[in-house]
């Protein structure tokens, strides 16, 4: 299965868990892997038979604007839930690091992985 790449892609939202960050923008940084079939876009050169990278990057920071989460692991989850919906993705990883949330680590945050990758099938060996 062929996958999709979005990296380090950052928006802002309200997150965090205490009472002092409930008033406050916060950055997020998100890194993508997005499996689906290129080959029919490949083929016809048509954007429609392909996940829009650009669009779902739009969606994603929509989706940080509407919502207040206390935890990464909700926005994570949420998030993966309205990608793997709205663009019928069947499988996602999704990363979300919060940058200088921690002293003296770069960031912290999360891996996730949902949904199902297709059987691979094996060429019969000759
Ligand atoms: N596993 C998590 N731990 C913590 C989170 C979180 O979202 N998931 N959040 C916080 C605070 O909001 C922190 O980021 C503020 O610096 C603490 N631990």
């Amino acid at each position: 299965m062929d996958r999709i790449l979005i990296e380090a892609l950052t928006v802002d939202t309200v997150i965090g868990a205490y009472d002092w960050e409930r008033s406050i923008q916060q950055t997020l940084s998100l890194d993508l892997t997005l499996a689906t079939d290129i080959r029919a876009a490949a083929a016809t050169d048509d954007l429609q038979l392909t996940l829009d990278y650009a669009a779902i990057c739009q969606r994603i920071q929509q989706f940080a604007d509407a919502h207040q989460f206390a935890l990464v692991e909700t926005f994570a989850e949420r998030l993966s839930e309205c990608l793997r919906t709205e663009f019928s993705i069947t499988w996602l990883r999704l990363r979300v690091r919060k940058p200088g949330a921690v002293p003296n680590a770069a960031s912290v945050g999360l891996e996730i992985t949902r949904g199902s990758l297709p059987e691979v099938t094996q060429e019969p060996r000759a």
